[in-house]
């Protein structure tokens, strides 16, 4: 394998498009984010959060009917949609056609989960991030990636990885089984991980920023709003994934003289985006 190239500041100004004077919240895209679950309605909000948080101009959250309540009183800002079931998504009805699409964070598996997640795919074109439990249920049906657009962006951590592309017995061995899966289904492999990893087709890109205090629950909730913000906006796919990773990096590269490692949370993050954009300006 190549060294990888470095994902830093100097690339991110290159690809960085700040918000025009003329921008209002129609311009600036609409999100979903399709997550959550009974006991993990906090993953639809840090990912809703982060999401509005990273510019888009209109979120919209689909929810199993217990998150209704949570969700608004948590972030007023964003629009609600829920399922008809109360626990858990068993068939994703969207109000619109939104510039980019988030699924996954805190979904579980149920069986109607997935097949929700399985006729979602069937008629989605809208760009779109699949993590967690989506990862997780399409490791188990492997073509279904054959559905999704093309350079939609997945993001697994270690483990999802392992269930989407085997064991591997080397470091090398699992740099090269993710770049040959990203050249099979044709998607790019955010491989998160301290650093973290892009894998677009041939290519492999490092971060660096982040650090340890995104140790924490929700974090990659976050990733995955922050990244569905991004190609809500217009990104491209491959630009959204570097922004995106560099982004969540830097919020704990600038927040730990404050918060220290252990008490940083996903919530530390979102708080930070602001000054982490703004590192970007010149
Ligand atoms: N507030 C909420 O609503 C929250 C909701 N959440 C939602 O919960 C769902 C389940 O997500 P999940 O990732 O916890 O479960 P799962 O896929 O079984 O992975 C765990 C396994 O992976 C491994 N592993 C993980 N990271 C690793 C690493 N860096 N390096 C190495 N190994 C690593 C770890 O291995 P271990 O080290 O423990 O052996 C363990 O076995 C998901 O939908 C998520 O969105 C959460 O986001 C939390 C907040
Ligand atoms: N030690 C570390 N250094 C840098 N980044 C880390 C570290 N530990 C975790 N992260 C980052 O935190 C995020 C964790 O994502 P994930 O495991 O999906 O969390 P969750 O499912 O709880 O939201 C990833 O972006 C990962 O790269
Ligand atoms: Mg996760």
């Amino acid at each position: 394998m190549k060294s990888p190239y470095l994902i830093n500041k100097e690339e991110i100004l290159k690809l960085y498009q700040p918000v025009d004077s003329k921008a209002h919240k129609g311009t600036q895209g609409h999100a979903i984010i399709i997550a959550g679950s009974y006991g993990k309605i906090g993953a639809a909000v840090l990912a809703s959060k982060s999401c509005l948080k990273s510019g888009c101009g209109l979120v919209t959250t689909f929810i199993p009917k217990c998150g209704y309540q949570i969700l608004q009183i948590s972030i007023p800002e964003v629009m609600t949609v829920t399922d008809e079931n109360t626990n858990f998504i068993t068939n994703v009805h969207l109000p619109l056609i939104p510039q980019a699409i988030g699924f996954g964070p805190g979904i579980g598996k149920e069986l109607a989960t997935q097949k929700a997640l399985f006729e979602f795919l069937r008629v989605n074109k809208a760009p779109l991030v699949l993590d967690a439990d989506a990862l997780n249920i399409i490791s188990e049906n492997i073509s279904w990636l054959e559905l999704v657009p093309e350079d939609t962006i997945l993001t697994p951590h270690p483990k999802e990885l392992e269930r989407l592309i085997g064991k591997w017995n080397s470091e090398s061995e699992k740099f090269q089984k993710t770049i040959a899966f990203s050249e099979k289904y044709k998607v790019i492999v955010v491989m998160k991980g301290a650093p973290t990893f892009i894998i677009n087709r041939t290519s492999v890109y490092e971060n660096t920023t982040g650090n340890a205090a995104l140790a924490t629950a929700g974090s990659g909730d976050v990733l995955t709003g922050i990244l569905t913000s991004l190609l809500a906006q217009g990104y491209e796919p491959k630009y959204a994934s570097k922004l995106g990773v560099y982004l969540h990096g830097l919020t704990a590269d600038l927040a730990l003289p404050k918060t220290g490692y252990e008490s940083f949370t996903a919530s530390t993050i979102i708080k930070y985006l602001g000054k982490a954009f703004l590192e970007l300006e010149n």
